[in-house]
């Protein structure tokens, strides 16, 4: 399987500046995705990828082989050899499910035998292999999804690229789907490029994730990395929950609007500053000598199952906190909220 490297990719249409330079590495046999807002440019990126646009300027590359380059080198999308899924499945329903996947093969001149066997391999890869005779009105929207999956990988492709693929299955579905999908690309291990505006899929699924907006990079990194260590506000909002506070920074003790305390925060630079503070990571009811301890109302309360979502008053400014612990609507606590939690913007 190669790797892939996007040089400086740059695309408009007409005025409209959607991709602005763009860098990227995926490598060999990873699950990399592509996250960001609706309209940001990870369609077209992976349309790119694919073939199905030209870029206006730079280079794209499947290993050492250049699909793409400036005017002088523009591979057709069907000598590219990606499996490409879509949002709609685009199954063709004329055709038995056996037809739909072999087509890719067809296309190429893969003889009948050769055809049949190799259909039947991929059924059973995305488990349809008793499926093979029916048509895509007879299948639920999961199959059909999984039939479009089986026809993208039916011919071997070097990357496999998705687009929002799970977009039609209900929520519950598509959490299967997510598993499912991630544990059979890592058993065949082929390259993918996985696009959603979806925190928790891209979360969840990816080896590494690509935060883009307008057309740029905000930041490239393990799920991990770009949850814990956001590269800046956007990624810090777009990437889960997180509570962004106003305040004003001198000698390493920041203070926020109507509190009479500082916060201590290490290494945040004088002058105004940006916290960036995940609820998770509040200490509701802090152990006795804890640092950055603060009075607070409870301004409202959730139970969410699995924890409580609470809005304190942390001076002026809101403070979302999740927590296991029960507290009263309405009552004084005291929070903690650990240097170390705290990111500056
Ligand atoms: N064929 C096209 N012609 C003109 N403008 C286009 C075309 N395709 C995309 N665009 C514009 O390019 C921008 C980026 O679109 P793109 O589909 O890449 O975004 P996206 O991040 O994939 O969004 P979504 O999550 O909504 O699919 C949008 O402003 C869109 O309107």
């Amino acid at each position: 399987m190669p790797d892939l490297t996007l040089t400086s990719v740059a695309k408009s249409f007409g005025s409209n500046a959607v991709l602005h330079d763009l860098d990227l590495h995926v490598d060999e046999g990873e699950f990399f995705t592509l996250l960001g807002p609706s309209g940001c440019g990870k369609s077209t990126t992976l349309w790119s990828i694919a073939g199905l646009h030209s870029p206006d300027r730079g280079t794209i590359a499947f290993g050492d082989r250049v699909v793409f380059d400036g005017g002088r080198i523009d591979v057709p999308p069907e000598r590219r050899n990606c499996g490409v899924v879509f949002q709609s499945y685009a199954v063709w329903p004329h055709l038995s499910v056996h037809d739909n996947v072999g087509y890719p093969l067809k296309l190429r001149r893969v003889g009948h035998a050769a055809r049949a066997a190799r259909v039947r391999e991929v059924l059973d890869l995305v488990e349809l292999g008793a499926y093979e005779k029916r048509y895509p009105h007879e299948l639920s929207g999961g199959q059909q999804q999984r039939v479009a999956l089986a026809r993208a990988l039916a011919h071997q492709p070097d990357l496999l690229l998705l687009d929002e693929p799970f977009s039609n299955l209900d929520a519950k579905l598509r959490e299967r789907a997510r598993e499912w999908l991630r544990a059979l690309q890592q058993r065949i291990g082929v390259t993918t490029v996985f696009v959603t505006h979806d925190q928790d899929e891209a979360l969840s699924m990816s080896d590494r994730l690509l935060v883009m907006d307008q057309g740029r990079v905000r930041q490239i990194g393990t799920p991990e990395e770009v949850y814990r260590i956001p590269a800046d506000e956007f990624v810090a909002d777009f990437v889960g929950t997180v509570n962004l506070l106003s305040g004003r920074a001198s000698g390493g003790q920041v203070w926020l609007a109507g509190l009479g305390q500082p916060l201590t925060v290490p290494g945040a630079p004088d002058g105004e500053v940006r916290l960036g503070v995940r609820p998770e990571l509040v200490v509701v009811q802090p152990a006795p000598g804890a640092v950055n301890t603060v009075a607070a109302k409870v301004r409202s309360r959730a139970f969410l199952g699995d924890h409580y979502r609470y809005v304190v008053g942390l001076g002026e400014q809101d403070l979302v906190v999740h927590s296991l612990a029960p507290v009263e609507h309405g009552s004084e606590l005291t929070v903690e909220v650990p240097p170390g939690a705290i990111r500056v913007f």
